[in-house]
């Protein structure tokens, strides 16, 4: 049977597909769940919160929607989420999404990585926040080069791990508006193309 994890993004791939598509970042689904803190328990599993990319205002990541999103359903701000999640005692938080969280933006705003990093800063609870994250792809070069995201995780002792077996439908989803931009350069070049050549 399909590994627990390619399940959950797949998951995440589902909630991608509702972002809608820019030229300018990536569409990308993200998922919060609260497992057993033993081997394969993911029986028991519960999904505390899901995101995708612009679901919310301001210019919003998945994994960014996703925290959101739990906040405000408990009622907290966004910078003390942990304080909501569930006692952990015996569980850990596990932050799935198709696309490495990104290590720096162009936008400027909070790279993801801080903000899962702040889940286990800013909680009262000192062992509380998102213990590991599981990703479908490495974040491409197109906006950022190499790609930071594992490596700060590592840096701030939060496990990852990617997840193999989705690669091509994940880009695919997530660059659906670079390919649509891309062919209306195209047309608009044809477009002067052909006024040059009728001029
Ligand atoms: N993991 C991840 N989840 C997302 O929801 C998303 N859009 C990206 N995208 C990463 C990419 O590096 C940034 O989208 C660009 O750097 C532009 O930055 P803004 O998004 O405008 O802040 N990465
Ligand atoms: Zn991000």
């Amino acid at each position: 049977p399909e590994s627990t994890h390619l399940k959950y993004l797949r998951k995440c791939l589902t909630l991608a597909e509702k972002s809608p598509a820019r030229p300018t970042n990536f569409r990308v689904g993200a998922l919060l769940v609260l497992r057993d803190d033993t081997p394969n328990a993911t029986a028991d599993d519960k999904l505390l919160s899901t995101g995708y990319t612009l679901e919310l205002p301001g210019n919003t990541h998945a994994e960014q929607s996703c925290l959101l999103n739990y906040a405000a359903t408990h009622k907290v701000y966004e910078e003390n989420v942990a304080d909501a999640f569930p006692a952990k005692e015996g569980k850990k938080i596990l932050l799935y999404v198709t696309m490495e969280p990104c290590g720096v933006r162009l936008s400027g705003n909070t790279p993801c990585v801080k903000r899962i990093i702040q889940t286990r800063q800013n909680s009262t609870d000192v062992n509380n926040g998102i213990d590991k994250v599981y990703f479908g792809v490495k974040e491409p070069g197109t906006f950022v080069g190499e790609s930071q995201g594992c490596k700060m995780l590592t840096a701030a002792g939060i496990q990852w791990e990617f997840v193999p077996g989705l690669e091509n439908e994940i880009l695919a989803v997530a660059t659906e508006g670079h390919k649509q931009a891309n062919k209306k350069q195209e047309a608009d070049e044809r477009g002067r193309n052909v006024d040059e050549v009728s001029k």
